[in-house]
């Protein structure tokens, strides 16, 4: 839906489709319809297309993509009706303007945003193209180069940083009232020729040297998104924004976004979208507990005991939360030098790739407090501990911070397959007490496992919940069994790949098939950078290394 109004002499289209005004069918025939009213009245000179709520538009409404193609009008129709209005059209960008929502910009004369407004055309990461003529505007506004890295990789850009590339011509402070500010915008365009504002009839500026950066693109998303399809896709349809006339190259894009929606990848990646949304709606089953009507306990405090892998990738997110204090803990003072030299050179690198500013940076090695003893752990609001997976060490560790911390903090344990009651049980408290399996690299890692075990309260689960988001992890809520879901889920392709292994290939055979299929890692670099050793011990502990078996026994008869 879009409601319409007009205020002196500016008609204007507000799209309206809580939460994030997706472009469904009824919203893209409310743009028209409005668009056709505005085109006649007389008394309107200019139009400003905004978004309702929170965001501006982020782009055609996924949950509609089976039909998106059969009803009129659809995205990539309504994009040229946009722009060839003979009255100017001004987009008012505010939150978010993302895939279909960008391209209803870029279809649009003018483009104005707020300084907190993100940008980006992230189809990709759906498996699909921008298919509303966004491969075939953007290149002719921005270059080839900078369209191949905004499209083929998918990123959010700052408004700021889309303004100084040429796709906004005018920014508000974030406090500002976008629509307001677009209006006055608007009036002071009235009767201004629109011939160079047609992104459509713009030359491509850099298209003589499209097969040079076509080249170095696939080299970079040949590495970068090893085995998926689209970033090449997009990379062609680029490609021919540069050597095609426009109404050739949307054909072409059109046949790039038919041949992608629908793939089994497209099809994966837009389940991957929904699945981590819903896991934020976490519930306990059989209580009535959930998240809506649990509230976590407000966190300021944090510390981690243990600086191995696991322990500085979990500073490392906490960090980039915004965590204000971060207390470090470990008795080993190599290991903590170590640790601690770790961290901040990876903040030099985000820092040096401008990843974070270096006001950033200072203030995250600020929140940097190495501790000695248990004693200055008592007023933390969540230890996270992230030691040894043994469990006579986390017992003595918990056991201690049972003592020392505060009744409200809450104890969580990084264990990637122990026992969480048992380790609770040694504590006076042990509906304090909670999974966080982080997985290596933790600060690179997207999933975090929280683990519920019998007696952790709806609060406390609440709490480690809201952290997972506040790091920006895909936070899943799972119950306290061996391997929980993660490790359950991969032993089935170790066993699998521990077969290749006993038929005769080398570890890292297996691992180059992996990694060309798409794995970032594979198997046997997961193993080394997690430490073989944990495994070993897991498997030891339950029985299931039988060291009476003669060597080269299978492995499903160990
Ligand atoms: C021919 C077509 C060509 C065109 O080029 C194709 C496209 O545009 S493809 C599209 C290209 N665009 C994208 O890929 C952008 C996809 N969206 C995002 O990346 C994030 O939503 C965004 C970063 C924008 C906001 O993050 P945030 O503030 O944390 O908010 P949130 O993420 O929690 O979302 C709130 C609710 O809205 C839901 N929902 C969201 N988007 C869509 C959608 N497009 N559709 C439907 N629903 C959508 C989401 O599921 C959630 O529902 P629920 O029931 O409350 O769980």
């Amino acid at each position: 839906m879009a409601n319409y109004s007009v205020r002196n002499q500016v008609a204007i289209i507000s799209l309206c489709s809580p939460p994030v005004n997706a472009l469904s069918s009824d919203v893209r025939r409310g743009i028209l319809d409005s668009l056709k009213k505005a085109e006649q009245d007389v008394k309107v000179a200019a139009i400003v297309i905004c978004g309702e709520g929170r965001t501006f538009c982020v782009g055609a409404d996924i949950t509609e993509f089976k039909s998106e193609f059969k009803t009129f009008p659809n995205l990539f129709e309504l994009v040229d009706i946009l722009e060839s209005s003979p009255k100017p059209i001004v987009a008012a960008i505010h939150g978010h303007a993302f895939g279909g929502g960008l391209e209803v910009a870029l279809a649009c004369h003018y483009r104005v945003a707020l300084s907190s407004a993100k940008l980006a055309l992230p189809e990709v990461k759906l498996g699909i193209l921008p298919g509303a003529g966004g491969t075939q505007r953007l290149p002719r506004l921005i270059g080839i180069d900078s369209s191949m890295q905004w499209i083929a990789f998918g990123d959010e850009y700052s408004a700021q940083i889309a303004a100084n590339i040429g796709i906004i011509d005018r920014i508000f402070p974030s406090n500002a009232d976008i629509l307001e500010s677009a209006v006055q915008y608007a009036q002071s365009i009235i009767g201004k020729s629109l011939i160079n504002r047609r992104v459509s009839k713009l030359p491509v500026k850099d298209a003589s040297k499209v097969s040079h950066i076509m080249e170095k693109y696939k080299q970079i998303v040949g590495k970068k998104s090893r085995g998926a399809i689209a970033p090449m896709v997009c990379l062609e349809a680029i490609k021919h924004a540069a050597l095609l006339p426009y109404v050739e190259g949307m054909k072409k894009e059109r046949m790039g976004i038919e041949a992608l929606m629908g793939s089994d990848q497209s099809k994966s990646l837009i389940y991957m979208f929904f699945a981590e949304r819903q896991v934020r709606n976490w519930t306990i089953p059989g209580t009535g507990i959930n998240s809506k009507n649990t509230k976590p306990i407000k966190v300021e405090k944090v510390a981690v005991i243990g600086l191995g892998t696991m322990g500085r990738g979990i500073v490392l997110s906490l960090l980039k939360a915004g965590i204000k204090h971060v207390s470090v803990m470990e008795l080993n003072k190599t290991a903590r030098e170590n640790g601690l030299l770790f961290i901040k050179n990876i903040l030099e690198g985000y820092a040096a790739r401008g990843t974070i500013s270096e006001t950033q940076k200072r203030s995250m090695v600020d929140a940097l407090k190495p501790v000695s003893n248990f004693e200055m752990l008592k007023d933390t609001d969540l230890v996270i501990e992230a030691v040894f997976e043994s469990m006579s060490i986390k017992k003595d560790i918990f056991a201690k911070l049972g003592q020392v911390c505060k009744p409200s903090a809450v104890l969580a344990t990084n264990t990637s397959a122990l026992d969480v009651d048992e380790i609770a049980m040694v504590t006076p408290k042990p509906k304090q007490v909670v999974g966080m399996h982080f997985f290596a690299p933790a600060h690179v890692m997207k999933l975090l496992e929280n683990v519920r075990g019998s007696k952790s309260s709806p609060q406390v689960i609440a709490t480690a919940m809201n952290m997972g988001q506040r790091m920006g992890k895909v936070t899943v809520l799972v119950g306290n069994c061996h391997g929980f879901v993660g490790n359950r889920m991969f032993r089935h392709y170790t066993v699998e790949t521990d077969f290749m292994l006993e038929e005769g290939a080398y570890p890292e055979q297996v691992d180059t098939v992996l990694k060309k299929f798409g794995f970032a890692m594979g198997r046997y670099q997961v193993g080394d950078l997690s430490g073989n050793d944990i495994g070993y011990r897991m498997r030891t502990k339950f029985e299931m290394t039988n060291k009476q078996q003669p060597p080269g026994a299978p492995e499903r008869e160990r």
